[in-house]
């Protein structure tokens, strides 16, 4: 089970958007006013319809009738001005909060621990910053300035309604009860019944992804039926939770349309009475009978995207919650006093209770090459981790020139030492743009420099034949690279940074050999003067380097230089042979 990010609770959720609405409060006020107006200009039209057939079926003059008329239609041509102003306020209100989120977003992301992301799985993050952005991004663009609007018509739909005569608020308030009831009854099943319906359609997914993605598996095994048990099986759970929802909302929707219709026809009866009792004009009755009857709409719109709402604050809350994710390294302030690294004692859990590494102590002098070998799983990528400062020792020390690694402010590690792995990722831009990634400041970078590093690297002359040099797009879309060639990108990279010790894991060995033995002899020279930490495959690496450590079982256990470890026959001795025959 993948340790999921954090999720940022109530409390957090308030605290942020009270500090959004204190940061656009100019902008939150301007927005409420008009559509405030908006919906007054919209208001006074019953008012004047209610005026009208008084004066129509009391035998008024014609010119009131004109004027009246005139100004119902003054009133709906500003309601329409004014909503169009409001409406656009609020979609850039939206826009505007929407892409600070996204920053603060992004800025939180890219300093999360790598070890973070690792153990939570980088779906989580994918997820994340694609689907709950795009939900909170619906939210934000549509349901919340809906019920904004929405808001501010029931309000001064109601104020309106009430200034008609105090005796509207019988009839409105009748329909309270049954609208309360059922929204509560509904609200308190329905998250739970989406939740189950949105997990169901991903369990679907996820078995017919795995039955296709294991296909020759399930065929060479006899699995078929098994599968399609399990399909069928996802299916009938997915029936059942839209069966579920579908019945919440067939008993919802009806209960809130009888909860609309009570107080139209309360208003109707209860108003029919006091006219008829003489209390009332009929243009009164016609304009509360108009409000009660406008007020349907915004109660709806609001109770229909109560749902988006809180679907949006639930990807709020995923998004607020990466920046909980406390910091896995405290800047301490220290400068190293040298470049060398030392491991005392090192002792490293990825889990807790599943130790990878048993102690491992290695002191490595500047300018030193060091090829680490051994089994597969017995720690030696770690041990690279651990001396690139991706992750602090569980117990013990590494320390670089007397300091710990993860005492270093990350960018100022990174320039000291680097970690290449065999993942060479290919960022979508130019050239240009990939080799200025390594740089502090990227800005002012001159092409001589970046020439320079690709020199380095023997990349001079494929990136001289590109369409257009380095400011040829590449990564997804763009001009494919083979894996050499973003392998030389990211050396390029570690040229340009130039970091007095490199941790080499695995760098090559996902290139065939003979392009990979090239690379390497490219490399060798700039790894001149350079302390190397190789994790290699290739015993070659072993052979060229200064010293040699074995890691078994997280340990390690031979250290010392190709001839010595050969001639002292041990594990070395025997990989070596065994490699060579
Ligand atoms: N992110 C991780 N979470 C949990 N366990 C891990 C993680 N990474 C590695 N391990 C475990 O730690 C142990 C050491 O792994 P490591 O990758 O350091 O070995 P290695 O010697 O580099 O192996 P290989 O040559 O196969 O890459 C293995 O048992 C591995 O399963």
């Amino acid at each position: 089970m993948r340790d999921a990010l954090p999720i940022a609770g109530t409390g957090l959720l308030r605290s942020y958007l009270r500090q959004v609405a204190r940061d656009h409060r100019r902008a939150l006020v301007g927005i409420v006013v008009l559509h405030g107006a908006a919906a007054a200009a919209g208001l006074v039209v019953p008012w004047l319809v209610g005026d009208l057939v008084a004066a129509a079926t009391g035998g008024g003059e014609n010119a009131t009738i004109d004027r009246l008329a005139a100004v119902i239609a003054a009133c709906l041509i500003a309601q329409t001005i004014l909503t169009r102003y409001a409406r656009l306020r609020s979609a850039v209100f939206g826009e505007v909060v929407l892409a600070r989120l996204r920053e603060d977003f992004v800025d939180e992301a890219l300093t999360l621990p790598i070890g973070v992301v690792e153990s939570a799985g980088t779906g989580d993050l994918l997820t994340r910053t694609s689907r709950d952005v795009d939900t909170l991004g619906w939210s934000v663009r549509f349901a919340v300035p809906e019920t904004v609007v929405a808001l501010v018509t029931a309000v001064c739909t109601i104020v309106a309604a009430l200034l008609v005569g105090g005796w509207v608020a019988v009839p409105l308030v009748l329909g309270v009860p049954v609208l309360w009831l059922a929204t509560r009854w509904y609200l308190k099943r329905a998250r739970d019944g989406y939740i189950r319906e949105h997990a169901s359609y991903s369990q679907i997914n996820a078995t017919l992804a795995e039955t296709v993605e294991g296909a020759r598996t399930v065929e060479a095994l006899g699995l078929g039926d098994q599968r399609r048990e399990r399909i069928d099986a996802d299916i009938a759970e997915s029936y059942a939770a839209e069966s579920y929802t579908r019945r919440l909302r067939t008993v919802f929707f009806p209960a809130v349309e009888i909860g609309y219709l009570i107080p139209v026809a309360g208003t109707l009866l209860f108003g029919g009475w006091l006219m008829a009792e003489g209390s009332i004009t009929l243009a009164e009755l016609t304009a509360a009978v108009l409000y009660v009857r406008f007020l349907i709409d915004p109660v709806d719109r609001l109770l229909n995207w109560m749902d988006t709402l809180q679907v949006g604050a639930t990807s709020l809350a995923r998004l607020l919650g990466v920046a909980e994710v406390p910091d896995d390294r405290v800047a301490s302030g220290r400068t190293p006093a040298g470049e060398e690294i030392e491991l005392d004692a090192v002792r490293f859990s990825y889990v807790e209770g599943r130790e990878v590494l048993h102690g491992v102590d290695l002191e490595l002098t500047a300018g030193e090459r060091l090829a680490v070998v051994g089994p597969s799983g017995a720690g030696k990528s770690t041990i690279g981790r651990l001396i690139a400062g991706i992750q602090g020792p569980t117990r013990g020390a590494v320390t670089l020139g007397g300091v710990g690694v993860t005492e270093l402010e990350l960018d100022d590690l990174r320039r000291r030492v680097a970690l290449l792995t065999q993942e060479h990722h290919v960022f979508v831009g130019t050239v240009r743009d990939n080799l200025q990634l390594a740089l502090e400041s990227p800005g002012g970078t001159d092409d001589d420099r970046l020439w320079a590093a690709l020199d380095a690297v023997d990349a001079r002359e494929w990136v001289g034949h590109l369409p257009h040099g380095l400011d040829t797009m590449v990564g997804s879309g763009g001009h494919r690279l083979t894996d050499a060639q973003a392998q030389h990108l990211a050396l390029a990279r570690v040229v340009l940074t130039d970091p007095h010790t490199l941790v080499l894991d695995e760098a090559t060995s996902l290139i065939d050999p003979r392009a990979a033995r090239a690379l390497e002899r490219s490399l060798s020279a700039v790894l001149e003067g350079r302390t190397v930490v190789a994790i290699a495959h290739r015993l070659y690496t072993a052979h060229d380097a200064d010293r040699v450590a074995v890691v078994e079982d997280g340990e390690i256990s031979e250290l010392g230089s190709h001839d010595e470890l050969v001639a002292r026959g041990g594990s070395y001795a025997a990989l070596w042979k065994s490699w060579q025959s």
